[in-house]
């Protein structure tokens, strides 16, 4: 695949995600890594809705712009990741509507936010840590990051919104999806409490179908 059409993948993925209310104005960033070990990332204060391929923020693995405009101000925490989780290909960062209210309750488990309901959470994310609340674009934020991401391929910032890894944009884009789905379950369910899946169900999906 050629590079214009890894910019123009990123920009309908980014699109169709500002289209089904994912984002909205100029909230979260997308990155993606280039063949050539570079990252290609959404530019600070741009819209998902009308990117531009030609103006996407290409950045080193160490965040110096190699050309665009400049990057997101989260592009320490995407190269945090990416750094971890060597086979990851896509980034996303959203501050979709179910998943930001789940990461302002009070009473969130910080080892795992969203309990193992339903068998497709379970493949794609499987558990959901949480890093406190720091300010947006904080280098800190990168520093949890760095921490979580080894062992996980989606993480929760309190009172902002979830970031999600996968193995290309595509993939990160689905796990996207199904935590925001897995999000809104949990609301929906949680006036009249939930069955969650056993360790045994758990331990059966990771070894049949992990696509993590
Ligand atoms: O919440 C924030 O301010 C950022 O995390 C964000 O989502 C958008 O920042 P930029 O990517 O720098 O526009
Ligand atoms: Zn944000």
């Amino acid at each position: 695949m050629s590079e214009v059409q890894y910019r123009q993948d990123l920009v309908r993925y980014a699109r169709s995600l500002f289209e089904r209310g994912y984002s909205s104005g100029g909230a979260g960033n997308i990155s993606l890594k280039l063949p050539d070990g570079h990252i290609l990332a959404t530019p600070t204060n741009s819209s998902f809705g009308d990117l531009d391929a030609d103006e996407l923020s290409k950045v080193t693995m160490t965040g110096e712009l190699v050309s665009g405009h400049k990057a997101s101000k989260e592009v320490l925490m995407h190269l945090a990741m990416y750094r971890q989780r060597p086979a990851c290909g896509g980034i996303v960062h959203l501050h979709s509507p179910w998943l930001t209210a789940l990461s302002c309750l009070p009473d969130l488990d910080y080892e795992n936010a969203l309990p193992a309901i339903t068998p497709y959470y379970v493949m794609r994310v499987g558990k959901l840590p949480v890093v406190p609340y720091i300010r947006p674009g904080s280098p800190e934020i990168a520093v949890h990051v760095e921490r979580l991401s080894k062992e996980h391929n989606s993480i929760l910032l309190a009172n902002h919104g979830p970031i999600i890894s996968g193995k290309n944009i595509r993939e990160a884009v689905f796990n996207a999806e199904e935590l925001e789905e897995t999000a809104k379950l949990y609301f929906v369910l949680k006036p009249y409490g939930m069955k969650t899946l056993t360790n045994e169900n758990i331990d059966e999906l990771n070894t049949l179908f992990n696509m993590k």
